[in-house]
């Protein structure tokens, strides 16, 4: 449904606003994420504000994690070695209160993927973004031959999969694609922001889901509104980086660039959320 001009400066003016709150609070992010996406993700936190710190070990989660602010865990590159470590620092995150996002990347491969994110998503994640496929394998608990890390399915394919998952499990879920879909089960809205050659970038999905955490840290009384505004942000950093961009290579790195130097009027002629 296309939104009206007021409830579309609403969303605009307000995920600016969480953006601000994310530059002069700098929240220190702990990532617990795969070896493809550690660059693109750090540097990505790092242009829109934040710290990143790729910490991981077990014996250190006690320590750090409960001075972060917020936490994201990734299991793309997952071993049975990692996996203790991802589970203590979601206890520890639920139990100082900071939020925490959860990627289920490429999670029906293998039964061992699905079995590790259920455990992970029995740990209260605060948000859930994953690409289509990820998603509706997620909610139907589906493991079996799909695409991988990419997605085979449209984002509007999974929007009752997103519903049904957010519900049953309590969280925010954020499905990625042409149209970014978030709801918390109820409340649908649509980011209609990015391009579609960031698809062809690695970790760029990885990257968007470190972002929320960010988002949802600085702004920790609005988890659903933050995390559809840090999706409509790392859109607009990409539509902004393709105008002078020649491909995956350079695009990657003007996203970052647009990303760090983003202001209010480029970012509110830009942004285009709605509820769906
Ligand atoms: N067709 C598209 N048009 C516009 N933006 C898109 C399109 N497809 C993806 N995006 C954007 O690209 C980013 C990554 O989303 P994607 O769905 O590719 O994640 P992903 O499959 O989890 O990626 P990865 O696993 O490589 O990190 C999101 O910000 C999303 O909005
Ligand atoms: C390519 C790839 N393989 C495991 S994780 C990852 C990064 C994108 O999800
Ligand atoms: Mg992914």
């Amino acid at each position: 449904m296309p939104s009206s001009p007021c409830e579309k400066e609403e969303w605009g003016a307000k995920a600016w606003d969480f953006l601000c709150n994310l530059r002069s609070g700098s929240p220190l992010i702990q990532c617990i994420t795969n070896f493809v996406s550690m660059d693109l993700m750090a540097n990505t936190l790092l242009a829109a504000g934040a710290s990143p710190a790729m910490i991981h070990a077990l014996e250190e989660i006690p320590d750090f994690t409960p001075h972060v602010h917020g936490l994201c865990i990734n299991i793309g590159t997952l071993t049975p070695q990692w996996l203790p470590s991802m589970k203590a620092a979601a206890i520890e995150a639920s139990r100082s209160a900071k939020p925490w996002v959860l990627d289920p990347v490429a999670v029906s491969a293998s039964p061992f993927r699905l079995q590790a994110c259920n455990e992970l998503v029995d740990l209260k994640p605060t948000v859930i973004r994953g690409n289509a496929s990820e998603i509706l394998a997620l909610s139907n608990g589906f493991s079996g031959p799909n695409k991988g890390v990419d997605s085979n399915h449209s984002s509007m394919d999974a929007v009752e999969a997103a519903k049904s998952l957010a519900q049953t499990k309590g969280t925010i879920v954020a499905v990625s694609g042409a149209i970014d879909i978030i709801t918390n089960g109820t409340q649908v809205v649509g980011v209609h922001n990015g391009v579609p050659m960031m698809q062809r970038i690695t970790a760029t999905g990885c990257a968007v889901t470190a972002l929320i955490s960010a988002f949802i840290a600085s702004n920790v009384e609005h988890p659903f509104e933050a995390t559809a505004s840090a999706l409509a942000v790392f859109g607009v950093a990409g539509e902004l980086g393709m105008s002078k961009a020649n491909g995956p290579s350079s695009l990657r790195n003007h996203l970052i660039d647009s990303l760090h130097v983003l202001d209010r009027s480029t970012f509110l002629s830009h942004v285009r959320i709605s509820d769906l």
